[in-house]
This record gives C-alpha cells, structure tokens and sequence, in this order.
C-alpha cells in the first residue's frame, strides 16, 4: 500500500543530557488534516514540533515527508521542503512592513538595465492576495508589523508561509495570550488551510479550541505519545484524562481487573 501520510515520525527520541524528552514517539499527520498535539508541561510538544521543524536534529528515529526520507538540518531546510513552523514568537520584523515581512528573505527582484530592483509592487500584490485569502483584515499594506494586533500577526506568519507555498504548517501556541476575538480569527484561519488542502499541525492547551478545529489529537505525556484520539470520537473530558494521567492510570487498572491473579 503506499505510503499517503503527510508526515510520518517513528520511534523518535531526543534526549537533552540526562533528560528524555522524547522517548521513542510515533506521529503522523495525514494531507489535509489539523492534528492537535496536546499534553502538560514538559510534555515533549515543543521539543517534537522543533524536530519537525528541523530545529533539533532527532539521536534517534525516522521521519519520513509523503514517504520519503528526510533529515532537516534546519528551520530553513524544512521551509524550503514545504514544511513551515510559526513559533511563538512568530520570526517577524516589528519595525518592516507587513509586505516586507511576508517576503523577507524572499524578495522579488526586477532588473533594470541589468540592475536588480526590488519589485516592491509585485510583493505588496501578491501580499495583498495572500492577506485576502486568509481572510486578514490590516489597515494597510505598508502597516509596521508592530502596530497590528496579535491576531493580524499570527495572520501576517500564515501568509508569509503560503507565499512559499508549504503544505505543512506547524503552529505553536497560536492563541495564547490573545483576546476571545482574536482568538476566533486565528482558528478560522486554521480551517481555511485545511480547506486549502494544508495539513496543519497546532499545539495548543486549550481543550476548547483542539475540538473546535481539530481532526485528530496526539497527547504526549512525558516525552510518549499516550493517545491518538478521533476528535468527533472523543470527549474533553477524555483527552484531559490523558493529558493528567488519569486515563492511563484508569485503563491500567482495568487491565489489572481483568487479569486473574
Ligand atoms: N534545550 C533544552 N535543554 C535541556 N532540556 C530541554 C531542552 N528543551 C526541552 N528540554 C526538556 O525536555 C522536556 C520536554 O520539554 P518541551 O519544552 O518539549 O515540553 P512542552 O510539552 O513543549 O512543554 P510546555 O508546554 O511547557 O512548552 C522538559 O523536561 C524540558 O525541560
């Protein structure tokens, strides 16, 4: 049968010193699909989204991008195949323009006489089209980064991702520390990837918001994945009891129940 998973990561474990953050975790995401990647502090939800990403180079374990091999030596290795991670602090210039921004590092050029020019039309345009897309309402085009709301930047990153055209798009904690409004704009801009065929990856700790727009949830627990949970097929309740333990603790004793002694 062929290989039809987006991404697919297997028996990875990366230890930092003494520490297992990740011990020997599978994950998958499918095209098209959100996956939640849920768990507690410490966790390993980081640390696995940063192996993804081509931040942390995995000790061991293997990642595979639609079925094929792969090793990022770094974020922008992983951007140039397509895999785009937007971290909590976003990468973006505060003090450059929302265009600038969406094309940083990849500006357009005209030449002139054999001179490159940047193509500041062309890169607004196509900034504009993005923006649009998305569904991001800003003031203006030539708008600082720093002046837009928290909701408008998340925005901002997710088009500086297409404009690579990635069809993976990885979101660490997108909605924390947002106001309710925002917050809601960000998750429509999550369904309008999916309904862009984008396979999105979203960390989050918000319950609430993994069952608005998740089609799956991963749970780590202690640098394992405990869970791979349907989101229609689950409940709040049962995802929060993997994520504390409770479930694990409450199956292990069922287990032991069913066991004659
Ligand atoms: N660069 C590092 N050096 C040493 N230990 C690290 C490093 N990064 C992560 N760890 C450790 O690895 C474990 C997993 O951390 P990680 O940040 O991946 O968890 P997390 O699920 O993302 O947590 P949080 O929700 O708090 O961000 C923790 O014990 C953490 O202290």
């Amino acid at each position: 049968m062929p290989d039809t998973l987006k991404i697919s990561m297997q028996g990875i474990v990366k230890r930092f010193g003494g520490v297992v953050a990740l011990d020997s975790v599978d994950f998958e995401l499918r095209p098209g699909e959100v996956m939640a990647l849920v768990g507690d502090n410490g966790a390993g939800k980081s640390t696995l989204v940063k192996t993804l990403a081509g931040a942390h180079t995995p000790d061991e374990g293997v990642m595979k991008l639609n079925g094929e091999r792969v090793r990022f030596t770094s974020p922008q290795d992983a951007w140039n195949r397509g895999v785009a991670t937007i971290f909590q602090e976003l990468a973006l210039a505060g003090k450059m323009t929302i265009a600038d921004n969406i094309f940083l590092g990849r500006e357009v050029t005209r030449k002139v006489a054999g001179i490159a020019f940047l193509d500041r039309r062309a890169m607004r345009r196509r900034s504009k089209e993005l923006l649009k897309e998305l569904d991001v309402v800003v003031p203006d085009i030539h708008t600082w980064v720093e002046h837009l709301s928290g909701g408008q930047r998340q925005g901002v990153a997710i088009a500086r991702a297409l404009n690579i055209d990635a069809d993976v798009i990885v979101m660490d904690e997108p909605t924390a520390a947002l106001a309710v409004a925002e917050v809601r704009k960000v998750l429509e801009f999550i369904k309008t990837l999916r309904r862009q065929g984008k396979s999105v990856v979203l960390i989050s700790h918000n319950v609430q918001d993994v069952f608005e727009v998740s089609d799956r949830i991963t749970v780590l627990r202690r640098g394992r994945r405990i869970g791979l949970l349907e989101t229609d097929k689950t409940t709040p309740e049962e995802v929060v009891g993997y994520i504390t333990g409770a479930a694990e603790t409450k199956s292990r004793r069922a287990v032991a129940q069913e066991t004659p002694a």
